[in-house]
């Protein structure tokens, strides 16, 4: 399998804090990989590292090879990495289908002078700029909330456009920052299968970070523990479970079923 992404040594520090300490992470080709561990672990700082946000103190990351080490947020959307964030940001007064043309590239991309001059070639574009957004709209199975304003979709189903938005600026390497944050189990079921979908049948690659261990070892082929911005641990979901330290540093608890 080849490797997609790869972490050398990142490390990230705000002042004297280490919020991210020395992580080497990698990710294969197909795998679903999730990013767990207690608050304040430095799972959401990993993330910003690596979408660009903020530049690490320390550390390289190779994406399909390639050193993508300190890039802006930008530039990785060019070279196929998109995110989402905890919380929902969507455009609330545009309808579903709207607020994935806007995250598409090649309506972004269409200038003045092409918009009045571009004729039938243009129109062709749009087209096809539709087309793709209507059928990232069918994978996350909204087809029929097309001309739905963002503000009046469910809650679960506004998550899911927010995943749709990823897709639609043409990613093939999705990082989701707790995509189950708030959804009731059935939200959940169906945010399951559409990562599992966006995986196994179109090919993308998916890297989440989430709270709900019951989730995250349902859907994960392999799990990464950070505890105060140290790996501690990284295995199949079954490994990480019965893993002593990830469960002394969940507390001494065990491992909760969902935070
Ligand atoms: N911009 C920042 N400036 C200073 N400290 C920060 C900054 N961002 C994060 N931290 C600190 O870095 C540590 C890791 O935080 P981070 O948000 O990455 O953890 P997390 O694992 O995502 O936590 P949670 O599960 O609660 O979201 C925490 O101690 C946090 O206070």
């Amino acid at each position: 399998m080849d490797q997609i992404l790869k972490t050398v040594n990142i490390t990230m520090q705000f002042g004297g804090l280490t919020a991210v300490d020395n992580v080497n992470i990698t990710q294969s080709d197909g795998e679903i990989l999730s990013l767990i561990g207690p608050n304040g672990a430095g799972k959401t700082t990993l993330f910003n590292i690596l979408t660009g946000v903020y530049k690490p103190t320390a550390g390289q990351i190779f994406y399909h090879g390639e050193n993508i080490t300190g890039l802006k947020p930008y530039q990785l959307v060019r070279k196929g990495i998109s995110r989402t964030f905890q919380n929902i940001r969507l455009f609330n007064d545009m309808t579903t289908l709207e607020n994935l043309l806007i995250a598409n590239p090649d309506c972004k991309d269409e200038g003045v002078f092409e918009s009045i001059f571009g004729g039938e070639k243009l129109k062709a574009k749009r087209r096809n700029v539709v087309a793709v957004c209507e059928s990232i709209l069918e994978t996350l199975k909204l087809q029929d909330k097309i001309d739905e304003l963002a503000c009046n979709l469910p809650y679960g189903k506004q998550r899911l456009l927010e995943i749709g938005r990823a897709l639609a600026t043409g990613a093939d390497f999705l990082l989701l920052d707790e995509p189950g944050a708030g959804m009731n189990s059935m939200e959940k079921d169906e945010l399951a299968q559409v990562i599992h979908y966006i995986t196994k049948d179109l090919k993308k690659h998916v890297l989440l970070i989430e709270h709900d261990m019951k989730f995250v070892m349902g859907i994960s082929d392999r799990v990464v523990v950070l505890d105060h911005g140290i790996k501690i641990a990284e295995g199949v979901p079954a490994e990480i479970q019965n893993n002593q330290q990830v469960i002394e540093a969940y507390l001494g608890k065990g491992i909760p079923d969902d935070e």
